[in-house]
């Protein structure tokens, strides 16, 4: 049997803004319906990495192949009906409904708005329904708290009912709970449909427990890709985010738990300041 092609792979990808390399000469492979997160410091490159991916953001070098095509060669709507993506700050159209927005995720099945096609109203109400948003569907998306704009941009982007999806931060502004049922909801989309799913966290723990693969940015450039437990140790919490921490593991599930320590200390660069 040959194996899955990858949903997306980059080969030799540099991104750079005003001549600034912000990425450089990315290899990488997302693997067909598993859950890869990226993770990294803040200004690591993680979302100009997933936005280079979804054909946002335009590379200086290199290619982006979807499903084994080049997605630069690819029709816009094709790449529509592959992949959604949740960008970091999306904006709303001042004053549309919930319901409105998350139709909107519809555009690229090709139906005109409004017409309520069955699998529209069918999708629609679905992701509404998983993400517990019906309630909201006649407010206006201004009117709600960010955790609650948070979940409708998630229904948006279910409602296009892609086979891969792309999340940049999907958790934040959300509580505990809901930050847990927003990656559960993921993991039963990879289980239970075969989504394939790249996601960017902060939570390195969420990030282990929930994946299937690590990708770790550092500076532009990947430090580190594997399974959560082969990736998230000590020493690659000091080298990538400079934390002195001790990595544990989750007696039930076996997921690395990271208690922080501070800072990681360097030893000294020059000697000690006599004062
Ligand atoms: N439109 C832009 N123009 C110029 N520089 C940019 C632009 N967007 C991002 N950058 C820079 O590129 C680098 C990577 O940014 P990016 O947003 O990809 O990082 P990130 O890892 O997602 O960060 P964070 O965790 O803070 O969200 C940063 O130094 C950022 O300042």
């Amino acid at each position: 049997m040959t194996p899955a092609l990858p949903a997306l792979r980059a080969d030799g990808l540099s991104v750079e803004y005003s001549k600034h390399a912000v990425l450089s000469d990315l290899e990488l492979e997302i693997p067909t319906g598993q859950i890869t997160t990226l993770v990294g410091p803040n200004g690591s490159g993680k979302s100009t990495l997933l936005k280079a991916l979804a054909r946002i953001q335009p590379l200086s070098t290199g290619s982006v192949t979807l499903n084994g095509s080049d997605i630069h060669r690819m029709k816009t709507r094709e790449v529509a009906r592959s992949l959604g993506i949740l960008p970091q700050s999306p904006l709303a159209p001042e004053g549309i409904t919930v319901a409105d927005l998350v139709r909107r995720g519809r555009h690229p099945h090709g139906r005109s708005l409004g017409r309520g096609a069955a699998g529209d109203t069918d999708a629609v109400a679905q992701a509404l329904d998983v993400t517990g948003t019906a309630e909201f569907a006649g407010r206006p998306v201004d009117s709600l708290s960010g955790g609650q704009r948070q979940r409708v941009w998630i229904a948006m982007v279910l409602a296009q009912t892609t086979p891969i999806l792309l999340l940049d931060e999907p958790t934040t502004f959300l509580d505990i709970a809901h930050q847990i049922e927003v990656l559960e909801l993921l993991a039963s989309l990879k289980h239970d449909h075969g989504k394939t799913v790249l996601l960017v966290l902060h939570d390195l723990e969420q990030a282990a427990a929930y994946s299937d693969r690590i990708v770790a940015l550092k500076a532009g450039e990947i430090a580190a890709v594997g399974p959560p437990n082969d990736v998230v140790t000590e020493s690659f919490v000091a080298d990538v985010f400079g934390l002195a921490s001790r990595v544990i593991h989750d007696p039930d599930t076996g997921a690395p738990l990271i208690l922080p320590r501070g800072r990681a200390r360097p030893g000294p660069a020059t000697a000690p300041n006599p004062l």
